[in-house]
């Protein structure tokens, strides 16, 4: 037992964290890491916003009405926010990163780890976003974690419960992330499946454009269930051709990102589609939207890896088209039937005698 004295009422010393990124989802995150009794800096690029959060604990351009706590303070300085950091959080859109990696490089401490909040795919290499990090920083996997699960930032800033994905190569570092992280509203659950988590926060904002769209167009809940359901077997069968865990696709990463990110009209990717669902086309969408939609980025990646895996995305195909406008919004829901018009199985992997149809017609996995 610890001794009564010095040690055992002394309160542990506060883990210095940094978080890289203030906007909904990097000041968010610096919330529960703050409440979770954290010493948090915030990397923001704008010094007004920087002074705003240090100064009056606002970030009112992207959480209006949220009060930061006092642990909480931001600078426009990279290294002042990253030096010093054992754990190092990463929020900025999935196409800059590999620049901020470079500009922060020099200032981390030697052991820190890094810990991606991030849903996107690099556009140009299709890589995932610890890959990026292990890439540009040549460092070690055993340093870095990722996060996922239905978090929309909004709703976390405004203290209602959520769970989550803490997801390392090593165990230890994914459950160190979600100490460091527990709050009573933001409870974090861990794995070694890095990729099925990855992967799972980026499939599901493609869906979630489907659903957009469709909602966009005025179709219904049986239409949106529909592309929901299957949206899941494409992301499930997409992820596991990259060795991701079934069980991950299913869990808070998978299902339950994608849940949250399809009902919610806080989603941006929801959002984005909505709007090309009522006919604007993709520069307006994109002119409109002030936030990052991940998934207009990630689209071409995921579909370039589906190919070169030979795995069927018939939704994000049409995403796709739909992004490029040689698919009319209304016309998304045929998904649901092969070309050629042969009915598909459900699902061929429980039942013995569909395999065999699958391997008369074909399958979602070539
Ligand atoms: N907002 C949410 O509910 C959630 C978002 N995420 C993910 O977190 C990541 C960040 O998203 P949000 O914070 O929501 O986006 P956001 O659009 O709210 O904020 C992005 C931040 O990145 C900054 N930024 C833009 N260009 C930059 C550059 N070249 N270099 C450095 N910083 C730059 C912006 O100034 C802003 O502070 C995305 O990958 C997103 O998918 C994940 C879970 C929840
Ligand atoms: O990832 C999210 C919720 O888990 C946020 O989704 P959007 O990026 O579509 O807003």
């Amino acid at each position: 037992m610890t001794p009564r004295g010095a040690t055992g009422l002394q309160k542990a010393a506060r883990r210095r964290v940094a978080v890289v990124g203030a906007g909904s989802w990097g000041t968010s995150f610096a919330k529960i890491l703050g409440d979770a009794g954290c010493d948090v800096v915030m990397w923001a690029r704008r010094p007004e916003v920087a002074r705003e959060i240090s100064v009056a604990k606002r970030n009112s351009s992207y959480l209006p009405g949220i009060i930061l706590p006092l642990s909480v303070t931001a600078t426009s300085d990279l290294h002042e926010a990253v030096a010093g950091a054992s754990l190092v959080f990463l929020a900025v859109p999935a196409q800059t990163l590999r620049d901020n990696l470079r500009d922060i490089e020099a200032s981390l401490d030697e052991g820190a780890a890094l810990v991606s909040l991030m849903k996107g795919v690099e556009k140009g290499t299709n890589l995932r976003m610890s890959q990026v990090i292990e890439e540009t920083l040549d460092f070690d996997p055993d340093r870095i974690a990722v996060i996922s699960g239905p978090n929309l930032a909004l709703e976390i800033a405004q203290e209602q419960p959520t769970a989550a994905v803490a997801s390392s190569r090593n165990l230890e570092l994914a459950q160190t992330v979600a100490m460091a992280s527990a709050t009573p509203y933001f409870k974090t659950f861990v794995n070694v499946d890095v990729i099925g988590t990855e992967f799972g926060g980026v499939l599901k904002n493609l869906i979630a454009l489907a659903i957009g769209i469709v909602d966009g167009v005025g179709y219904g809940e049986n239409t949106k269930a529909s592309i929901i359901t299957r949206g899941l077997v494409e992301m499930t069968d997409f992820a596991v051709a990259f060795g991701a865990e079934t069980p991950t696709l299913q869990g808070l990463a998978g299902l339950g990102d994608l849940i949250a990110t399809c009902q919610s009209p806080l989603s941006r990717n929801n959002t984005a589609g909505r709007l090309l669902g009522q006919g604007y086309n993709l520069d307006d969408v994109v002119a409109q939207m002030n936030q990052t939609a991940e998934g207009i980025s990630s689209v071409a990646p995921v579909l370039a890896l589906a190919r070169s895996r030979g795995v069927d995305m018939p939704i994000v195909e049409q995403v796709s088209m739909v992004l490029q406008g040689t698919l009319s919004p209304k016309n998304l829901a045929p998904h649901l039937t092969t070309e050629d018009g042969v009915p598909q199985p459900e699902s061929s992997d429980a039942i013995p005698v569909v395999k065999g149809w699958r391997r008369l017609f074909g399958s979602t996995k070539k």
